[in-house]
């Protein structure tokens, strides 16, 4: 089978025969064949070993037929790399042993050397890349603010309080820190496009708890020399967050190909705002658990506003949950590809 490249078109506005789909999470979660490995291996053990993290990253390209594969590993995976004591805790989520809290915190974070650090993620993606996909694989990497956030609260966090004292009340430490994550970024996502990656993910998830204005000062100067950096590599690059439809119009003047939203905002909102870029998304994962008619309804609404233009691909709002039938998945996929396929002719 030649190689189905429609996600790069797409990422860069050009024309395809089909929309092409892809799910946050979709490795994992759901899958009967994950959770029967997730009885035995944490997710660190299963990232340190290549086959069995190709094997999880590559099961939901067969099992849905999507048109990319994203590694499974965790924005959280190269922070060890730079000094963070970080573990994934089960029921809790990732939790670090030395939250940062100061600038002499901050001073000790090293550079990450993805070689020696992060091997067996760069041989995962190898293997995958040479001999087991036919979709393009995407890296990603978490963004600042994001990674920053569990660094300084030590743990998942719902107001941010600790992270955002940091920003307004020691900026140079801040923007030390952010400088330092920008650096990180940037060589941990080459890396992995050196590796094989076709295209990277900036996964900047919680960066929706700013405003415009705070978001402009503290975080766009990094995120647009994280851009820069990375599309040095000519592949192209998405940025996401969860409730960030305020930061549309900031992310669209960055140097960034993909704008991903979540469910608050329609495609056609973001359109009428003049949006142009290539929008990813944008179906809330809730929706994943209701009958197949309500998904269908929904899913032809978000196609009807996503289809006026080639620049565009399927997603979830944000992750699967885990409670979603595989069959939906499967379902899902093939309906995107159907509509798509039929309006484009
Ligand atoms: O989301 C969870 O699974 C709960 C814990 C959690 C993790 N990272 C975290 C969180 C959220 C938080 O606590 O703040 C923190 C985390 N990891 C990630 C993000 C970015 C995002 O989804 O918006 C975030 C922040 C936002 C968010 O939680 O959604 C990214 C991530 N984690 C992971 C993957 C890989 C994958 O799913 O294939 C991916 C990325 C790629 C993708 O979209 O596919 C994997 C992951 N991280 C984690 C787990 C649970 C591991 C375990 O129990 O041993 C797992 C595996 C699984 O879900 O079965 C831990």
């Amino acid at each position: 089978m030649p190689f189905n490249d429609t996600i790069l078109k797409a990422a860069y506005g050009e024309k395809t025969t089909h929309t092409p789909v892809w799910f946050m999470r979709q490795a994992g979660r759901s899958q009967p064949e994950y959770r029967k490995i997730k009885e035995t291996h944490s997710l660190f053990e299963i990232t340190h070993d290549p086959e069995l993290c190709a094997y999880v990253t590559k099961l939901p390209v067969d099992q849905y037929n999507t048109d990319a594969a994203i590694l499974y590993k965790d924005i959280m995976s190269p922070l060890g790399a730079i000094g963070v004591d970080v573990e994934i805790k089960s029921g809790i989520g990732p939790v670090i042993g030395n939250p940062i809290r100061s600038i002499q915190d901050v001073e000790r974070l090293g550079q990450i050397q993805p070689e020696q650090d992060v091997p067996y993620i760069l041989d995962t993606i190898k293997l995958l890349t040479t001999e087991q996909l036919n979709v393009p694989l995407i890296g990603f990497t978490g963004a600042p603010f994001t990674l920053a956030s569990y660094m300084i609260e030590g743990g998942p966090s719902k107001n941010y309080n600790k992270t955002k004292a940091m920003m307004y009340e020691q900026p140079e430490a801040w923007h030390l820190l952010m400088e330092k994550l920008s650096d990180m970024c940037i060589t941990y996502t080459h890396a992995q496009i050196d590796a094989g990656c076709k295209m990277i993910q900036v996964f900047d998830s919680w960066v929706g708890a700013l405003n415009k204005a705070d978001y402009h000062e503290f975080i766009a100067p990094h995120m647009r020399r994280i851009f820069a950096g990375i599309k040095e590599k000519n592949v192209p690059v998405t940025t996401f967050g969860v409730g960030a439809s305020h930061l549309i119009e900031e992310w669209n003047a960055l140097p960034v190909d993909v704008l991903g939203l979540d469910w608050r905002l329609q495609i056609e909102e973001a359109r009428a705002k003049g949006i142009t870029k290539t929008l990813q998304g944008n179906l809330d994962p809730a929706i994943l658990l209701a009958p197949w008619p309500v998904i269908e309804s929904h899913l032809k609404r978000i196609l009807d506003q996503g289809l006026q233009s080639d620049s565009y691909i399927f997603n979830l709002g944000h992750g699967v949950f885990p409670e979603v039938q595989p069959d939906t998945l499967r379902r899902v996929s093939e309906f995107v590809h159907d509509y798509s396929t039929q309006y484009k002719k």
